[in-house]
């Protein structure tokens, strides 16, 4: 899938995104290879080749007013609200034994792989409490799809849905019908959802990263009466908060909302990979630093120039960095990190709650970790609820523990006297 067609009517679509949807195929057989390619007749494409303007709002092009209605029905055009781009630009990917062609707003359109034929269009917003769903799905071996996608609605502070739509069907059913939302992720800004592009999964989790690109909801449900507003009008970045790490079970799905990682800002477009490894999460991105919006680079404006130039131009711009970020599944524990060989050591117990380690240095000691470590840990329901735990600090194995007979409430931070 990609932009095919950048004008209509002799006017530009200003945006990378807001080509008008073409699908490809290069069809290997017998050693040979065949190309075909086909405009999909979205409703964006059709009206548009019909009325010979941009009719449908795009990504970065607002559509403006029909020239042959007065101003009344002009204005109660504005108030009506945004008509849903329905441009499947992005991506073709199978739900079942279908193949759809997307974008990321509710509407995907089904298509013909073979004849690449636009079959038909379906409106997410009847089988999901989403406002779209991002291209880029995870689907399991069995045909199980994984999407996410922004969702205004409700009281908009569970802003992010993961939703399963099931395999093909014995009955031959619409998967999408049996399609539903099974975990509901908090925003950081109640009005303020993150943009998003795509998400992790591994075998038994969810990784979502709330990037601080965000979408004005205010801007965004009321764009549409401000003449010549279009998407890209209603990001905008928020410049503390940094990028945040949200995890979720797969199965039973549910929220883990004391699993929340904080790093430095970056845009995320693509998840590279995600997978468990010895109690971690690992997941790998595609990062662009920083909170600007790396979309507003993609103007169709900025490839117009002499070719040189645009090359030039897109050195200046941010580039992308490969990143790893590896995720404690378990958080209930001592760990030890050594930053430059990345190994790592843990002490941990079943229902053992540690306090902050206070590091006690050996007399005499050479080696940075020749010394004890010394917690508090807290153990609820334990015939001794709590303990003072001794570690070796460059190991983290127990040396001793000495139980007390009380119950210590939490503590945050502490300090070793020597006698
Ligand atoms: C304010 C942003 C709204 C979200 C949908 C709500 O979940 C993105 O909406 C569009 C609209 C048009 C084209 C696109 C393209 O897919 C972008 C590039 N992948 C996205
Ligand atoms: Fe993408």
């Amino acid at each position: 899938m990609g932009p095919g067609l950048f004008e209509v009517g002799g006017e530009p679509l200003n945006h990378m995104f807001d080509g008008q949807a073409l699908i490809h195929k290069f069809d290997l057989k017998d050693g040979q290879v065949t190309y075909y390619r086909k405009f999909i007749r979205s409703d964006a494409y059709v009206r548009a080749m019909a009325e010979n303007r941009v009719v449908i709002t795009e990504f970065g092009t607002a559509a403006y007013p029909d020239p042959c209605k007065n101003i009344f029905s002009r204005f109660f055009t504005y108030f009506r609200g945004i008509e849903v781009t329905d441009n499947c630009v992005v991506n073709v990917y199978p739900i079942g034994e279908d193949f759809y062609a997307v974008t990321e707003t509710n509407y995907i359109t089904k298509v013909d792989p073979e004849t690449l034929e636009t079959l038909e269009k379906v409106d997410l917003c009847k089988y999901l409490s989403v406002n779209g769903l991002t291209a880029h799905p995870h689907t399991d071996s069995d045909g199980t799809v994984y999407n996410v996608g922004n969702c205004f609605g409700k009281n908009m502070s569970l802003a992010y849905n993961i939703v399963k739509i099931p395999p093909a069907q014995k009955d031959k059913s619409d998967p999408i019908k049996k399609s539903q939302v099974v975990v509901q992720l908090p925003s950081s800004e109640r009005l303020k959802p993150s943009y998003v592009h795509s998400f992790g999964m591994t075998d038994d989790h969810f990784v979502f990263v709330e990037q601080p690109v965000k979408i004005n909801l205010l801007r965004f449900l009321s764009a549409w009466s401000i003449r010549g507003a279009s998407y890209m009008d209603c990001f905008e970045s928020n410049e503390s908060m940094g990028t945040w790490f949200h995890l979720a079970t797969k199965d039973p799905a549910g929220y883990m909302s004391s699993h929340k990682f904080r790093t430095s800002a970056f845009n995320l477009f693509h998840h590279i990979n995600a997978y468990e490894d010895d109690g971690f999460i690992v997941v790998d991105l595609c990062t662009w630093k920083g909170h600007d919006f790396v979309y507003n680079y993609l103007y169709m404006a900025n490839v117009k120039d002499e070719w040189e130039e645009v090359k030039k131009a897109a050195m200046r711009a941010p580039q992308p960095e490969v990143r790893r970020y590896v995720l404690p599944l378990d958080i209930h524990r001592i760990v030890k990190l050594n930053v430059q060989t990345k190994e790592t050591w843990v002490w941990q117990e079943e229902e053992c709650y540690p306090s902050e380690p206070l590091f006690v240095p050996t007399p005499g000691a050479t080696e940075e970790d020749d010394g004890l470590l010394l917690s508090i840990v807290v153990k609820p329901g334990a015939e001794r609820p709590s303990f003072l735990l001794l570690l070796d600090a460059a190991n983290l194995s127990e040396l001793a523990r000495a139980e007390v007979d009380a119950i210590v409430p939490m503590t945050l931070h502490g300090t070793f006297k020597p006698r």
